[in-house]
């Protein structure tokens, strides 16, 4: 199977999940990136059974409101039983390196609404450290130079993100180098440098399912 055939398995069984667990009229959290858009394509033909999604980025948006599906102002919204989206890295306990795609503030922000976080990817995004995927951190444009100083205090090694803005019109800085022993502790401290708006570390909120795209069919994990 190719990998985008993997990543339409897994969007499709998290399609089916959603419709499991998520009541009729409800919201759906829908995150960002190629894995993402398929469980888009795969929440389409369901479109009318739920209120609308909130979108993690404007490309999701996008994607959303082609195939005529509401989008809502998370604002607006109390209550989310179920939030998909994509990883760029994710270990066995189901924390994620995301933010490959940029999106990793605005994935955060939905997730912690989210009663349900399922994370779907490719069997090739499972791994026993994170760290091999640079860690995405995104800053405040006056603070690039000392945030990117206190990252390499941290053992790793900074990279400014060429001719990239986020949706919220900040700067990514891409952290090669660093071998995420303790995921948790690591995504509290570099959150805690000033002009850090938030990192791709999702271990505070982990995953609480993965649905990885396998030759042997979709495992689910958690
Ligand atoms: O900012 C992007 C997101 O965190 C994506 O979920 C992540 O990069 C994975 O994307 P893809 O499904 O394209 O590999």
């Amino acid at each position: 199977m190719t990998q985008d055939e993997l990543k339409q398995a897994v969007a499709q069984a998290a399609a089916d999940y959603v419709a499991e667990k998520a009541p009729a009229g409800a919201i759906i959290g829908v995150g960002t990136g190629s894995t993402a858009n398929f469980f888009i394509d795969a929440l389409a033909p369901l479109k009318d059974r739920y209120r609308g999604a909130v979108a993690s980025s404007e490309a999701t948006r996008k994607r959303l409101e082609g195939h005529g599906i509401p989008v809502l102002d998370l604002n607006e919204v109390e209550h989310i039983p179920v939030y998909v989206d994509g990883a760029d890295e994710v270990d066995a306990g189901l924390n994620m390196i995301k933010g490959g795609g940029g999106a990793l503030t605005r994935e955060k922000i939905v997730a912690a609404v989210a009663d349900i976080f399922v994370c779907i990817a490719d069997g090739s995004k499972l791994v026993d450290t994170m760290g091999k995927f640079p860690l995405p951190v995104e800053v405040i444009p006056m603070a690039r130079a000392h945030v990117a100083r206190q990252l390499a205090k941290l053992g790793g090694k900074p990279v400014l993100r060429e001719d990239f803005v986020t949706d919220n019109g900040n700067l990514i800085l891409d952290v090669h180098g660093l071998a995420i022993t303790d995921p948790k502790g690591l995504e509290a401290q570099i959150n805690q440098i000033v002009g850090v708006v938030t990192n791709g570390l999702f271990a505070v909120r982990p995953a609480n399912l993965l649905l990885l795209g396998t030759a042997d069919g979709v495992r689910r994990i958690g």
